[in-house]
């Protein structure tokens, strides 16, 4: 059964303009921070007007979560008294949630917030989700200061390095059987640290060394994605895929070569196409315009280089950023081709539950607006500890030592957001 905080009968929203130019986290507290940040603007968010809960699906896709959420939040949100002094997208009330991996999973949810603070091209606001009309004053306190995490303790995750490199070895072998032509493999990691994690220090440190990374934290699970689901602005929708993976150079020639060998490798293109073509027939039907890049392009970030194609759609009328979500989750990104065998190899090979690490993170507004995006480079933090996730795409041709160091390389950005 899913199950709702039922909301009070009658929400009241206020959004005003907000002459502040604080950073985004330092309007944050320190208890359940929710965020979505990229290049010093976005969404930041606390308290808990109303809460879905999701139930477990029978179906590892799962696409019956994302309706009931979408269904559940147009309700919410069109029931509510709205005045919006800015009325841009984000503004008014917002909903953040983060679904996990496998539909299987029993720790989706979705929020409304108390109070949100917003930044869209240099315009700040404030919006508040009240029982009676006004701004409650007490809400509006500024945060206390950010703490340091502490020594940490790592432990190891569901499988050690041996028994990881021989499930890539086992999922080439099935890859080369027939049947599943891409599957992504992940594994994770625990830290231990002395006190609970304060998560505005790790957003601190994520969106300093991932301007470019969407920055998030819902419910604990906190990372910087470079991987844009779905962003959708009235009709317009975009997304950025990703598949297909190098480290960064230590010099300026390393790194030019690292990339030329990336946009050269035909394992890597493969990986890549596969990925644009699970999002090019997901978005189809959706679309009355869809329009994928033909050549994938470099996105470098602090610590890798991705194969990065860009897509832009011009959505039918009433599809939602949540209905996008609905339609494309799982991709071939962090699934495989096709779907079912590669979520099937999932759960057989990885000897772990997911949880929500890869599945769809972000926020939806009441006008259908939004953004989403794959849960990547991420831990779930609860209290003291952090279990960090990282995975690969395998393919015919992948090699598991290979494999082995991209996910140590994908893990570093959240390793370094813990270590002070
Ligand atoms: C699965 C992850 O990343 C995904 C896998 C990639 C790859 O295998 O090349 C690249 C980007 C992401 O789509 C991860 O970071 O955990």
């Amino acid at each position: 059964m899913n199950s709702a905080i039922e909301p009070p009968l009658r929400l009241f929203v206020r959004t005003v303009a907000l002459p502040d130019d604080r950073a985004l986290i330092d309007h944050l507290p320190e208890t359940a921070p929710l965020a979505w940040i990229r290049r010093g603007e976005g969404l930041v968010a606390w308290g808990e007007a109303a809460r879905l809960r999701l139930s477990a699906e029978t179906e590892r896709t799962g696409r019956t979560r994302f309706a009931t959420a979408a269904e559940w939040a147009r309700t919410l949100l069109a029931g509510a008294e709205v005045t919006d002094d800015v009325n841009i997208a984000g503004t008014g009330p917002v909903v953040f949630g983060s679904f996990s991996f496998d539909g299987t999973g029993t720790d989706s949810t979705v929020v409304l917030p108390r109070v949100i603070v917003g930044r869209r091209a240099g315009r700040s606001w404030i919006t508040t989700v009240n029982d009676r009309p006004g701004h409650p004053s007490d809400l509006l306190a500024g945060s206390g200061r950010r703490r340091e995490i502490g020594a940490l303790r790592w432990s190891g995750g569901a499988l050690g390095d041996d028994a990881w490199r021989t499930a890539v070895g086992a999922a080439v072998d099935r890859i080369g059987t027939g049947g599943l032509e891409k599957v992504v493999l992940a594994r994770d990691l625990v830290a231990e640290a002395p006190d609970p994690i304060d998560v505005r220090t790790l957003l601190d440190r994520l969106t300093g060394d991932y301007p470019d990374c969407y920055s998030y934290s819902v419910d604990g699970l906190v990372g910087a994605t470079p991987e844009l689901l779905v962003r959708r602005d009235g009709d317009t929708l975009e997304s950025l895929v990703l598949a297909g993976t190098r480290p960064r150079g230590t010099d300026p020639d390393t790194d030019a070569a690292l990339a030329a060998a990336l946009l050269d490798s035909d394992k890597d293109l493969a990986e890549h196409a596969y990925a644009t073509e699970s999002l090019r027939l997901a978005l189809g039907p959706l679309s009355a315009r869809l329009t994928v890049s033909d050549q994938p392009e470099i996105l470098r970030l602090a610590n890798l280089q991705h194969l990065a194609s860009a897509v832009r759609a011009t959505l039918r009328p009433g599809v939602s950023a949540l209905d996008a979500v609905a339609a494309l989750h799982p991709t071939a990104a962090v699934g495989g081709t096709p779907t079912a065998a590669a979520m099937e190899a999932i759960a057989e090979l990885e000897q772990m539950d997911r949880g929500r690490y890869a599945g769809p993170v972000g926020w939806l507004d009441g006008h259908g607006n939004g953004e989403w995006g794959i849960a990547l480079r991420c831990a779930h933090v609860v209290g003291r500890s952090a279990r960090l996730f990282a995975g690969c795409g395998i393919v015919a041709g992948s090699e598991p030592e290979a494999e082995l160091a991209e996910a140590v390389t994908k893990f570093a950005a959240m390793r370094t957001a813990l270590t002070d």
